[in-house]
């Protein structure tokens, strides 16, 4: 707990003040980026009021995590090299009680990332997992027709996915789409907002997994930082379409409306 962070008051997490917590903190959150979107989640992050800052070098990874308030592994495009940072961050993250999310980007797209999403999973404790659906399916060993860096299709039930998933690793899981589901494997929530721009972005998952470290980070419960990360994102991507032209105004709507939001857009 650091000063300022939010606790629980009465079983109950004070939600609401936890944006001005952030805008008033700036939760350092650190991202082990991939090599597309880092610019784009910086930018979010620093809308919403968080201080980012993304690195790849082993050589500072135990340092970094230590000056974090949290960390997000996005497995994006992971290489060999990467998987030295990946190991020593989580390592680091797991010894100094950092929130630890996993972005397990198109993990079921290739036996390559499937082995260090595995070996990440086995060695280490993470607080949140945050992935679409075919993302989910593929870490819950459930069959699925996954599309890359899209959920693909699959059958059947999106909660009981990702209940599955959760209990396998211990762990929270945000299951990202038109209706998101988060759930600690018995406590489950929704979050039923959006727009369709944020499945044309490239990056909206990426930004949601960091942003739901930088609620860690102030000292949200997962499954808040979960519901709540989703929420923020949602709305202001729903906000953003007002006077969209195409995907281009779109994103510059959406970071404004990051910037601005309020509790009253949240409710
Ligand atoms: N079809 C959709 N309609 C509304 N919101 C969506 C849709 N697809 C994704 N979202 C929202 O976009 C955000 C990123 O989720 P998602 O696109 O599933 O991640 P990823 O980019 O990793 O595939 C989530 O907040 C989710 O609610
Ligand atoms: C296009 C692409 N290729 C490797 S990572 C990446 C970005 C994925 O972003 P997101 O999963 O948030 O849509
Ligand atoms: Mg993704």
């Amino acid at each position: 707990m650091y000063p300022g962070h939010f606790f629980y008051l009465g079983g109950t997490l004070m939600e609401n003040h936890l944006i001005a917590a952030v805008r008033q903190h700036h939760p350092i959150t650190f991202t082990v980026a991939n090599t597309v979107t880092s610019g784009k989640v910086a930018d979010a992050l620093s809308a919403i009021g968080a201080s980012p800052i993304m690195s790849a070098a082993p050589e500072e990874a135990a340092d970094l995590v230590a000056a974090a308030h949290a960390v997000t592994l996005n497995l994006g495009t992971p290489t060999a090299e990467l998987c030295k940072e990946l190991t020593a961050v989580a390592r680091a993250a797991n010894r100094l009680h950092k929130p630890l999310v996993l972005d397990p980007v198109a993990c079921g797209a290739t036996a390559f990332r499937q082995q260090i999403n595995h070996d990440l999973l086995t060695n280490h404790r993470f607080t949140v997992i945050r992935g679409n659906a075919g993302e989910i399916a593929s870490l819950a060993g459930v069959d699925w027709n996954g599309h890359g860096i899209d959920a693909g299709s699959g059958d059947g039930d999106l909660v009981t996915l990702a209940q599955r998933c959760a209990n396998r690793y211990q762990t929270t899981v945000v299951l990202s789409g038109p209706v998101d589901v988060i759930t600690n494997g018995q406590a489950t929530r929704h979050n039923d907002r959006g727009t369709e721009w944020l499945a044309t972005n490239v990056g909206s998952g990426d930004i949601l997994s960091s942003i739901i470290a930088a609620l860690l980070g102030q000292g949200a419960d997962p499954v808040t930082a979960g519901w709540l990360g989703c929420r923020l994102v949602t709305t202001a991507g729903k906000n953003a379409t007002k006077g969209t032209h195409g995907l281009g105004s779109w994103q510059e709507h959406f970071l404004d409306e990051l910037t601005m939001i309020t509790d009253e857009d949240l409710a």
